[in-house]
């Protein structure tokens, strides 16, 4: 028998192997292929410019026009420019060993020069080898920018053998023919093409011209400096990206060179309900090459609702996404534009409060959000986070405190905030919470809930309760309490006979002394136990009580004088009768009453007139 000797060694590869892998997986979607050669283009064609601007080339610029070319007949796309060109080394350099960029080598080089990284798109050295994803064979023909150079042309089947020769070619740049295969056929479409070349390439820095048309924009404004702005330019844009939007309420214009390179105008639109649709309205550009609409790890979840552009290098863009957000860069980023976000908010506020307030409506949903989900962004919105009160009156935080403290602060010292999901259904509710000159928030929005949470757990001694979570004098309970003019045994009384007519297992009578002039039977929801069931059916779980019936309190006003006549009334059946009443009134006030009951309710009244 053999015997196994332990050793160490290294795996070999070959590049047969390798290459059909790049050529399937390099990426998921086939189309990329166009991006990754048009920004070869725009790449030389900056070098050229730039090589120019060095004093290293000192020859004409003309245009440097990229053009995109169909032919349908010859199965072929043609992608050329005016850029730097290729001498025959160069190709043996730069094409022939794969993943050695030359993009990163001309950066390296010329690293010291200002602004020489900015505007060069590759830098992982297989752009050029996607085009196999569609191609059964590639054909280069170039002619360097250099003086004597000569040109060359190159061409490949995508096994690892490739040609490499002289060729016909007067003018400086590059052609990069793909034979489209069989499989691929789709992309001889013009649709098709032009479709990928705006996706991709709308934005892109220098002339996209396809079917005599050009298809870009060059200089989109976030590349421009905020300074020489208008209005009507970041309204133009916006239309630009999102023709059939409406106008957004306000944008940031984002611009950071240390320590990580960004650009890139985030608008605040205005929001419909139906928010959850509007996602994926931030494109993410990287040099001006359209990487893709899906943010979720650049851009922290609040602020996903936005919509615009964010333009940044310093993204990795072929990488998967575990490795996205374990970047530093991008957890920075993040940050980042937390912070410029929160920024401009609070600017606004500071400069134009009544402007502001207008907007709230629109974007408390954000800002909410946001304090909700990020406490650094809390720690800045708390002082611009409005509350907004049943009389349209808007608050900060702090100001809210300052202005209840006295009315609503409990006999434990707590302040006990009082707010509305649901002003016309709880009106009875808001008007008792005023005859004691309480305020009522509004607090309506789906995000609401959560946004109450928060604001307990971060406000010291403040209590939140909805209107109708208990009767009036209990919600906000102090030294004082009313008198019953009921006695004990009366009270007892009373508290059999309404439990009597509960159908409900999930009700709970009791007789408690209100103002008389309140109703004389009111239906309340204890607010714990109703976060309960309303988190339960928001998040669509079971709770650890089953789908459990919504909670209520019957309170039965001890002082009112219906009450008193209740107890009088010596026929048991007429009794009942009124008792009912009071209580159908009740629940009718709270929208409970439908149905058989409504009916009878109605049929019942309508016979006493
Ligand atoms: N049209 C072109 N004109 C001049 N040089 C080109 C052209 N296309 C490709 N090259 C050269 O070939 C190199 C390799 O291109 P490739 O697309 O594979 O990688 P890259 O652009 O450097 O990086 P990336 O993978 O990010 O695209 C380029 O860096 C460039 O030097």
């Amino acid at each position: 028998m053999e015997s196994v000797v332990q050793e160490k060694g290294t795996l070999s590869i070959h590049t047969e192997n390798i290459f059909p892998i790049i050529k399937k997986f390099l990426y998921s979607d086939h189309e990329i292929f166009l991006r990754e050669l048009v920004s070869n283009a725009v790449d030389a064609s900056q070098k050229i410019k730039q090589l120019s601007s060095y004093g290293e080339y000192n020859g004409e610029l003309g245009e440097l026009k990229v053009t995109v070319k169909l032919d349908k007949e010859a199965k072929t796309i043609t992608v050329s420019d005016r850029g730097i060109g290729m001498t025959a080394d160069e190709i043996k350099k730069y094409i022939n060993q794969i993943a050695f960029s030359g993009a990163a080598e001309f950066v390296e080089q010329y690293k010291d020069k200002a602004g020489s990284e900015k505007g060069i798109i590759g830098h992982f050295g297989l752009g050029f080898y996607s085009a196999y994803m569609v191609a059964e064979k590639v054909e280069i023909i170039t002619r360097s920018y250099k003086d004597d150079a000569e040109a060359v042309r190159w061409e490949c089947d995508g096994s690892t053998e490739f040609e490499l020769g002289p060729a016909e070619r007067s003018d400086r740049g590059s052609d990069v023919v793909l034979h489209i295969a069989p499989d691929s056929e789709e992309f001889l479409s013009e649709f098709r093409i032009r479709e990928i070349l705006e996706k991709y390439g709308k934005f892109l820095p220098i002339e996209i011209e396809f079917e005599d048309k050009v298809i870009n924009n060059p200089t989109p404004i976030w590349t421009k400096n905020p300074a020489d702005l208008q209005d009507e330019d970041y309204l133009a844009f916006y239309k630009e990206l999102h023709p059939y939007s409406e106008d957004p309420l306000f944008w940031i214009h984002l611009n950071v060179d240390y320590p990580f390179n960004l650009t890139g105008v985030l608008y605040f639109p205005k929001l419909k309900n139906d928010f959850q649709m509007q996602r994926e309205k931030i494109q993410l550009y990287s040099r001006q090459v359209f990487i893709t609409d899906e943010v979720k790890d650049i851009v922290p979840d609040f602020l996903q609702l936005l919509h615009g552009v964010i333009d940044s290098p310093d993204i990795p863009l072929n990488v998967s996404r575990s490795y996205l957000q374990a970047d530093g860069n991008v957890k920075k980023i993040n940050g980042y534009i937390t912070r410029k976000v929160a920024d401009k908010l609070a600017d606004i506020f500071k400069n134009d409060r009544e402007g502001f307030e207008k907007k709230f409506d629109d974007i408390g949903l954000f800002v909410k959000y946001g304090t909700i989900s990020d406490d650094k962004f809390y720690d800045k919105a708390k002082d611009f986070c409005l509350l907004k009160n049943t009389e349209g009156k808007y608050f900060t935080f702090a100001e809210y405190q300052e202005a209840i403290k006295e009315n609503q602060t409990d006999k434990n010292g707590t302040q006990i905030w009082l707010y509305t999901n649901d002003s016309k259904k709880q009106d009875s509710f808001i008007n008792s919470a005023r005859k004691r000159s309480y305020d009522v928030l509004y607090l309506d929005t789906v995000i609401d809930p959560h946004f109450i949470n928060t604001l307990e757990q971060k406000l010291e001694k403040v209590n939140i309760k909805r209107v109708d979570a208990d009767t009036v004098d209990k919600l906000i309970e102090k030294e004082f309490a009313l008198e019953s003019v009921l006695s004990t045994d009366q009270q007892e009384k009373a508290k059999g006979l309404f439990e009597g007519l509960m159908e409900s297992k999930s009700a709970t009578v009791q007789v408690e002394a209100m103002p008389a002039d309140e109703l004389p039977v009111v239906i309340t929801f204890p607010e714990f136990m109703r976060r309960m069931t309303d988190m339960q059916a928001t998040s669509g779980q079971r709770s650890m009580f089953g789908d459990m019936p919504m909670m209520y309190t019957v309170s039965v006003n001890a002082n009112h004088p219906l009450t008193a006549k209740i107890l009088e009334t010596a026929d048991e059946t007429q009794q009942k009768a009124l008792a009912k009443q009071a209580y159908d009134l009740a629940l009718l006030s709270q929208g409970m009453l439908s149905g058989q009951a409504l009916t009878t309710f109605i049929q019942r009244t309508v016979s006493t007139l």
